[in-house]
């Protein structure tokens, strides 16, 4: 589902003449399979968000390849890899990424205004979304007026609603308590076990990274280790 080849990257810094280059990942490679979830761990620096941001498509490799549910996404360009993005990423972030302006029904209803779908079919599936995620009731609150749950549940509704074979997690629980945390970890096995979503999850938490299939852990931008949970 995800093959990620030789993967390199290194971030280049300083003005023309005094630049110094810091290598970021080096050489890494490994594969998720559908329906798994694997979980990323390794100290602060060590190339974890570079890697899910090479992932999502944000920025591009230095060297190697990634592939997505077979297509070589390293290959396209920007406007392709939107498109691409659209269809088949769903994002879960620690700060959640709400628009704050926009209502629980507006934030989760976007991706779909993105897809061109018609009004009538975006309230059916935006509310059929909220229900899923139990938040129908506040659809519309603004995300300053919700707790930290269900904020991070609106911006797991908002990832869902373009039905993702992938969903992409960084630091998904960072921002919880450790009983919402609990809660967001049951929800994510849910959605794995019933819908089949594929998880590749960014973690420094032990618990989160014990929900995967497997754990891999990167150390110095190398993959240093890969163990079944
Ligand atoms: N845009 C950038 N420009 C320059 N250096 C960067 C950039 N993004 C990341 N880095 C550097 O790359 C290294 C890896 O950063 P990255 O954020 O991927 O690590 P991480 O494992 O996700 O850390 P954390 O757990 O703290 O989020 C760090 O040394 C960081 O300073």
């Amino acid at each position: 589902m995800i093959r990620i080849k030789n993967l390199s990257h290194d971030f280049v810094i300083g003005k023309k003449g005094s630049q110094t280059i810091i290598p970021v990942l080096r050489n890494i490679s490994f594969t998720v399979e559908k329906g798994e979830i694997v979980t990323i761990v390794g100290r602060s620096g060590s190339g974890k968000s570079t890697l899910l941001n090479l992932v999502s498509g944000f920025i591009h490799p230095k060297e190697g390849e990634i592939w997505i549910s077979g297509e070589k996404v390293s290959d396209l360009n920007e406007t392709k890899f939107a498109d691409f993005r659209i269809n088949n990423l769903g994002f879960i972030f620690q700060s959640f990424q709400l628009i704050p302006s926009m209502t629980a029904f507006q934030n989760v209803e976007l991706p779909l205004i993105l897809k061109g779908i018609n009004e009538k079919e975006r309230k059916v599936q935006t509310e059929q979304m909220l229900q899923k995620v139990g938040l129908l009731e506040y659809q519309d609150h603004y995300p300053g007026e919700l707790s930290g749950g269900q904020q991070q549940r609106v911006s797991i509704a908002r990832a869902l609603i373009i039905k993702p074979p992938i969903i992409l997690a960084d630091e998904p629980t960072g921002s919880l308590d450790s009983e919402t945390e609990e809660e967001l970890l049951k929800f994510i096995k849910e959605l794995n076990t019933d819908l089949g979503i594929t998880f590749l999850i960014i973690t420094h938490d032990d618990k989160v990274a014990e929900i995967g299939n497997r754990k891999i852990e990167l150390k110095d931008g190398r993959l240093v280790e890969e163990v079944l949970v």
